[in-house]
């Protein structure tokens, strides 16, 4: 696919849950329109990486709430923020009220950058970016999910059961949709992209052209 020149100010929020290829495919979209990238997943991981390397308890808000306003990006190596662990731990604090609130402007500056920006998380369709042209809600069934993510981390040599994945996924599914704060939902104007029968190359081709019936149409 050829790289295309973004318009002024093209901002794309690729919301879903947890391993349903919306990372894959935000960076697909970032390559193809030539735009900056943000995992917004990482900054709640980072969050609770700092939690877990200061001794917190998970689940302490206060503690979380401290953090949130002091953490360096830079302090954090990706390898580290990646795996099953950090990722049940980033659901559990991205369900405090001052931890959401304490990421908005950062994601809010990112998104802001001149040409624009490619987003993606769960609330960055309904909350985050409200005003981006094109929203995708990623999705796939759980079972698929899981099997992508089992594949995933029996590459890099993790030992993980797939039921064990999937009792994961279901769990994470369950927090993030379940809170009171910024559930993750798909927007009103985002067009849900179901990935669970699709290679990546077919949802990177479904997403393009969503993005680009969403731009002819401005
Ligand atoms: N359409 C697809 N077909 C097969 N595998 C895919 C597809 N899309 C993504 N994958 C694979 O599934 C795994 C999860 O994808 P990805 O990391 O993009 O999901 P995610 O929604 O960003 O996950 P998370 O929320 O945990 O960050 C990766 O190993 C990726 O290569
Ligand atoms: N916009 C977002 C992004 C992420 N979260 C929470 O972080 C957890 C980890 O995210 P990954 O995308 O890296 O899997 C996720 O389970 C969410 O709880 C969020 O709330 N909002």
């Amino acid at each position: 696919m050829s790289r295309e020149q973004a318009p002024a100010g093209l901002v794309i929020a690729v919301d879903g849950p947890a391993a349903s290829g919306k990372g894959t495919l935000a960076r697909r979209l970032s390559a193809h329109y030539g735009l900056p990238y943000l995992d917004t997943g990482l900054l709640y991981r980072m969050v609770a990486r700092a939690m877990l390397d200061a001794g917190h308890d998970i689940r302490d808000p206060d503690a979380a709430a401290s953090l949130v306003s002091i953490f360096e990006e830079s302090a954090f190596a990706e390898d580290t923020l990646r795996g099953r662990e950090i990722g049940e731990a980033a659901s559990v604090v991205a369900a405090m009220p001052a931890v959401r609130s304490g990421l908005i402007a950062r994601q809010r500056q990112f998104a802001a950058q001149a040409g624009g920006a490619v987003l993606d998380g769960r609330d960055i369709g309904t909350v985050i970016c409200p005003q981006a042209q094109a929203k995708l809600f990623v999705t796939a069934t759980p079972e698929v999910r899981a099997a992508r993510r089992h594949k995933e981390l029996a590459g890099r040599g993790e030992t993980a059961t797939f039921e064990g994945i999937l009792a994961d996924i279901r769990r994470r599914d369950a927090r993030d949709s379940g809170r009171s704060d910024a559930p993750l939902k798909a927007a009103d104007d985002a067009v849900i992209l179901d990935t669970s029968a699709l290679t990546v190359e077919e949802a990177a081709a479904a997403a393009i052209a969503i993005v680009e019936r969403r731009r002819t149409a401005r």
